[in-house]
This record gives C-alpha cells, sequence and structure tokens, in this order.
C-alpha cells in the first residue's frame, strides 16, 4: 500500500516538476538569447518589476527602452512579451501585419463583457468595423453634439457653484461622470445619471470594473484564474453594467416605429440594424464595449490637457483668445457643432497633452500571426509571440520628439507633422485596429476645453508635482499626498476656477 502511494506520490511529483520545466524554464532558456532585455526569475519573470512599479508600468516600460532598445523582451511569468518602439516596426505590425489581439488579452477582457470590437477575433473584425465606421460621423456627430450640450449643462453648474463658493472642484472625476453620461444617452438613449450622483450603482461598478480590468491584464494569467472567482465584488459590478446593457436593449426593442423614425440614429441602432440583416453582431457586448472604452480615455485626456495648461499662463492665454473669437457676443455654454473643428490651437494643445499623457498608454497586447522579421530594429520574432506597442515609450523618443518631457503645442502645427514619421504619434493607435472613437473624443474635448476656457479662468488646487500618473488600464491623474505619495482616495485632479464670462443659456 505504502509502497503504491510512493509510487503515485513520484508520479505526481515528476509530473508536475516536468510542468513546471516545460511552462516556466525551458521557454526562458530557448529565447534567452532571441532579445535583449532584463533579466527575468524563473517563476515571476519581470513581473515583480511591475509589482513593485504599481501604476507606473508604462514607466517601467519607458526605463527598459533606455536600457534595452527599441525592441526588447519581458516576462510576465511563462508569458514572453515583445515590446516595440521603433516606428518602422510599428508601423509594419499595426499596418502591414495587422496583427491580432493576443489571446491572453481577449480572454482576460471576455470575462466582463463579451466580444465587442476591441477584441473581437480578426475574421469578424473588418464587417463589424466597416458597419460602425459608416455610421459615426456626419448626422451621428451633430447628434453626439447635442447630448454633449444636454449632459453639459450639469457639468456647467457644477462649475459655477465651484467658481462662486471658491471650492475646488474635481476636474477628472466630474469629466468622467459627464463623458458616461454623454456616451450612454448619445450612443444608447439612455444616460447612466453619472453626473447627478457618482456614488450611483452604474458609475461605481464602472469604477470598480475598470480597476480590475487593469490588474487582471497585468498580472494574467493567475488573477485572471482566479481573479474572477474569488471576486465576488467584481462579479457584482459586471453584473450591474450588463444589466444597464441589456435594459437599454430591451427599451429599444419595444419602441414605437414613430418614436424610432422621429429621432436621428445611434449607435444602438446600429449595432440592432445590422444584426437585422444578418451580420454577426453581439449587441451586449458592443454596449458594453463602447460605454467602457467611450468615456474614462477621454475624461482622462480632458484632465491631463487641463493639468498641463494650468502650469502655463501663456498657453492659457492664447486658448482663451482663441475661444474668445469663436464665441464672440454668445453666451451659452458651448460653441455650436460647426465652430468646434475651427478650435486649432486649443487642438494642438490637446494633442500635445494626449503625446506626454497617452491614456492608452501601453497600448493592447497583440500576437504574431507568422514569423517576422522587424524592418526597423531587424530583429526575428516568431510566430505566436506577444507584441505590446506602448505609446507612452514611442512619445517620448528623443529622435522623434527632440526634448520629450517639453511640453510644445507647435509640435502640432501642420508643417511639423508633414515632417515627422506618420507612426511617431501613437495616442489613437494605427492601421485596421486602431480607435473607432479618435473624431468622437476630439470633438466631445473641443467642445468641453473651449467652454470650460471661454468661461473659466483655471488653476491647479494644488503643486504640479502633487499629480501623478496612474496606469491600471488607462493613464489617469492621481492626486498623491505625504512624503511617500500615497494616492488621494478619489481624487483626480482638483482644480480653481474663477469666473470670466456669465453663461446665459446651456
Ligand atoms: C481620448 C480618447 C481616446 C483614446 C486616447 C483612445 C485610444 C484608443 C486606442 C489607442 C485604441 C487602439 C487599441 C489597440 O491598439 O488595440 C482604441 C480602440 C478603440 N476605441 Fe478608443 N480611445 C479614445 C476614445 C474612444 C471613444 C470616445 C470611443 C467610443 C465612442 C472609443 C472606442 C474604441 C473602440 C471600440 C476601439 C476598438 C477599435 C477596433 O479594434 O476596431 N475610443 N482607442
Amino acid at each position: 500500500m505504502s509502497a503504491l502511494f510512493l509510487k503515485i506520490l513520484l508520479l505526481l511529483l515528476s509530473t508536475l516538476f516536468s510542468l513546471f520545466v516545460w511552462v516556466f524554464v525551458l521557454p526562458k532558456v530557448v529565447y534567452r538569447r532571441s532579445l535583449p532585455g532584463p533579466r527575468p526569475s524563473l517563476i515571476w519573470g519581470n513581473t515583480l518589476e511591475f509589482a513593485r512599479n504599481v501604476g507606473r508600468a508604462p514607466r517601467v516600460f519607458h526605463r527598459f527602452r533606455d536600457i534595452y532598445g527599441r525592441c526588447y523582451q519581458v516576462w510576465f511569468f511563462y508569458h514572453r512579451i515583445a515590446v516595440l518602439s521603433d516606428v518602422e516596426d510599428v508601423k509594419f505590425i499595426a499596418q502591414t501585419v495587422n496583427a491580432p489581439k493576443a489571446t491572453a488579452f481577449k480572454r482576460t477582457l471576455t470575462v466582463f463583457g463579451g466580444r465587442g470590437l476591441l477584441i473581437v477575433d480578426e475574421k469578424l473584425h473588418p464587417t463589424r468595423r466597416r458597419v460602425i465606421a459608416k455610421h459615426m460621423h456626419g448626422d451621428f456627430m451633430r447628434h453626439l453634439h447635442e447630448h454633449i450640450r444636454a449632459q453639459a449643462a450639469i457639468w456647467a453648474k457644477k462649475l459655477r457653484e465651484a467658481a462662486t463658493r471658491d471650492e475646488p472642484l474635481d476636474l477628472d472625476k466630474t469629466a468622467t461622470a459627464l463623458t458616461l453620461d454623454v456616451i450612454c444617452s448619445a450612443g444608447f438613449g439612455r444616460s447612466a445619471n453619472a453626473q447627478a450622483d457618482l456614488n450611483e450603482e452604474l458609475p461605481q461598478a464602472i469604477a470598480r470594473t475598470m480597476f480590475e480590468l487593469g490588474r487582471n491584464v497585468a498580472l494574467y494569467p493567475f488573477r485572471n484564474m482566479f481573479g474572477w472567482y474569488l471576486n465576488p465584488p467584481l462579479r457584482a459590478a459586471c453584473d450591474v453594467i450588463q444589466r444597464f446593457a441589456l435594459d437599454a436593449w430591451h427599451t429599444r426593442l419595444t419602441e414605437p416605429p414613430e418614436a424610432r423614425q422621429a429621432r436621428p440614429m445611434d449607435l444602438l441602432d446600429v449595432f440592432l440594424d445590422a444584426v437585422g440583416e444578418g451580420v454577426k453582431f453581439d449587441v451586449l457586448s458592443e454596449v458594453v464595449t463602447f460605454m467602457l472604452a467611450g468615456h474614462e480615455t477621454t475624461a482622462h485626456s480632458i484632465a491631463w490637457t487641463v493639468y498641463e495648461v494650468a502650469q502655463r499662463p501663456e498657453v492659457q492665454q492664447q486658448i482663451q483668445a482663441e475661444v474668445d473669437a469663436l464665441y464672440g457676443e454668445r453666451t451659452e455654454f458651448l460653441l455650436p457643432f460647426e465652430d468646434v473643428a475651427r478650435l486649432e490651437y486649443l487642438g494642438r494643445v490637446w494633442k500635445e497633452a494626449l503625446r506626454l499623457h497617452p491614456v492608452a498608454a501601453t497600448g493592447t497586447y497583440r500576437e504574431l500571426p507568422h514569423d517576422v522579421q522587424l524592418p526597423g530594429t531587424g530583429y526575428v520574432l516568431e510566430r505566436g509571440t506577444k507584441v505590446l506597442m506602448p505609446p507612452y515609450v514611442l512619445h517620448r523618443d528623443p529622435e522623434y520628439w527632440p526634448e520629450p518631457e517639453a511640453f510644445r503645442p507647435e509640435r502640432f502645427t501642420r508643417e511639423a507633422i508633414a515632417q515627422r514619421h506618420p507612426f511617431a504619434y501613437q495616442a489613437f493607435s494605427s492601421g485596421p485596429r486602431n480607435c473607432i472613437g479618435q473624431a468622437v473624443a476630439t470633438h466631445e474635448a473641443m467642445a468641453l476645453l473651449g467652454a470650460l476656457y471661454r468661461h473659466y479662468r483655471v488653476q491647479l488646487a494644488c503643486a504640479p508635482s502633487d499629480v501623478a500618473e496612474f496606469h491600471d488600464l488607462t493613464l489617469k491623474p492621481q492626486l498623491v499626498i505625504g512624503p511617500r505619495r500615497q494616492p488621494h482616495p478619489g481624487a483626480g485632479l482638483p482644480l480653481r476656477l474663477s469666473a470670466r464670462s456669465e453663461v446665459v443659456r446651456a
């Protein structure tokens, strides 16, 4: 009996050992010299370096680039990832190869909301993308503008109250609520009411989900396998989001045809019509994808722009001169739709803020469908290699961006853009899987920032160094306190506002 037990135990131990060698050791030996990179430990790989720098992954990638160059490898446990930041390599992977999203990344995101456009399989992607993109301009943008106007009326009131009482206002928090209400009402015909109460179920659920998503992506595979099952609040948060999406969908299905005819088409109509025409669409996943991809990103980018401008009075004055010229005698809060695109200088400021603080700072994981030789750095990468192309790293390369840490809107004049490699700027990524919401985000940001600078003089309510970059799934401003620079719970970007002009009508 005991001999049998010993044999089984031995068999078990040798199986576990072989598995360990196969999964953790062998790949690190095989790929040891294929790319430069930090030395990995057998089990953790380089994960501990990232765990020690929670919220600062983009900085870690940037530091490694300075040491190992524009193509290096890091290990997350047994996952090997090639990190690229050469413009020709980025162009090749994003555009020529159009490398699909990595399986690990897709799995992590699927549990939260199915497979929407961001992670849908490469076979289904082109049709879905075409159907949605065809709609996201013209009438849709005008319709979006009306929703921004309606939701910004609540925001305008909050700004006015903060200015009148001379109280600090957390711009990142209020903009996050505003952009969530905008995407939900303009996209799916249903406001999230986040501005009314950030402690509402839906905004809370979204904040939790974004945080957990970031951690799961960073700590794949372990958190991915166990995190979901051992984290009931996270599952509950996902249920809340899915319930909102389902409710919006069901309300739409029971809408009388006359009501449908009387209003402009929105994103939910596009998804539902496509299903009706036989396109393979997962409506629920798309609603969740657009809801999550389409608000925090824009809100943090607005906050970063304001953060940079607040440190440069001359830039703020130039923005004010531009908005004043466009507003003229108007007393409304927002500019009319057509005038928003005329905010040229503000557009340059926004692009420069997104260069320094690209909210999709690390990009998404891709996986090579075949062996490739990189045209820029010349390295050969094997089929199945996971690839990251962090905009944060690319945007700080002195060869493409002289004095990269300096804030210079003039980098985005037409002449300056024409002289630069088009792939040096990756805030919205490039190629067939770039950001489908770029025009939406830009219009929304220009309209809101234009209104902010028209009506208020804006100052930081803290020292610039008290605001740190924090990266979970997106790169957000985070107020830090004390000598250990602990994150201040729930605070993003505190501002002081003083009124410049009176708002008569939203
Ligand atoms: C400043 C704001 C935004 C930034 C910086 C941003 C950035 C990005 C980036 C870098 C990607 C590509 C990710 C990749 O390489 O796989 C992406 C994809 C995507 N974004 Fe955005 N985004 C923003 C706003 C929006 C908005 C407002 C929407 C929705 C209206 C949106 C919806 C999407 C979707 C659906 C995808 C997946 C596209 C595809 O795979 O075809 N984004 N975004």
